[in-house]
């Protein structure tokens, strides 16, 4: 199980800092979508160089014109790059072959899909690398979670790594990972603490612990 951080209401500077303060505790750097949106891939650019043992995913959420954002997205050093689950199935298509190209992977955002079971199937019956149970932030502000998404998904999905992301906070986190996800991802609940460091480390230890008590 990795742990991704979500790097969502900060500039390249203070991105490239707070990513110092916790490296030895996370897996994957996430240029998150506002981030992108205010910096562009030039953001993704800066970390990769910054961090170059770092897996580092770009949150394009790409709705169109896949194959040409994978691209630019891979150029400029992402690992991992977003596509939403809404975008047609010929995007998901030209997202993961052009990534398939380039070697990189392919994570799909659930946002707003309303039948997840189904979705996810044909979502994985396409190749895609991952696919990620998402309460967005509008949702999070009506107390939604993707706790039992993650379960939904987990049942139907046979090749595609899962992944959860949505308003995880240490508090939270043992539900994440009850359903053993390959992936869980934190932006505020790290970023919004005193003690990043200490934040990104006890979660990575849960991690461990936990899913060490579940598989024996
Ligand atoms: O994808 C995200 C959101 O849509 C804003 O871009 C966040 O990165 C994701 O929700 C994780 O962040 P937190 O909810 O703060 O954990």
């Amino acid at each position: 199980m990795e742990l991704q951080l979500a790097l969502d209401l900060v500039n390249i500077p203070e991105a490239i800092q707070l990513v110092k303060e916790v490296e030895d505790h996370i897996d994957i750097v996430e240029i998150g979508t506002p981030v992108v949106i205010n910096e562009g891939l030039h953001a993704v650019k800066a970390m990769k160089e910054a961090f170059p043992n770092l897996k580092v995913l770009a949150d394009l959420k790409i709705m169109d014109a896949a194959g040409y954002e994978v691209m630019k997205a891979s150029e400029a050093g992402a690992d991992i790059i977003t596509i939403l689950a809404t975008a047609e199935d010929e995007s998901i298509k030209g997202a993961v072959e052009e990534a398939k190209k380039q070697g990189k992977k392919i994570l799909v955002d659930m946002i707003a899909v309303k039948d997840l079971a189904a979705r996810a199937k044909e979502l994985d019956a396409m190749g895609v690398d991952y696919i990620c149970v998402h309460t967005g932030y509008d949702l999070q502000a009506i107390g939604k979670n993707s706790f039992e998404d993650l379960q939904t998904i987990k049942g139907v999905v046979k090749s595609a790594k899962t992944a959860i992301a949505g308003g995880i906070k240490l508090e939270t986190l043992s539900e994440a990972i009850k359903a053993q996800p390959d992936l869980i991802i934190v932006g505020g609940g790290i970023t919004g603490q005193a003690d990043k460091r200490g934040a990104a480390a006890k979660m990575q230890q849960m991690m461990k612990e936990e899913t060490a008590a579940i598989v024996h």
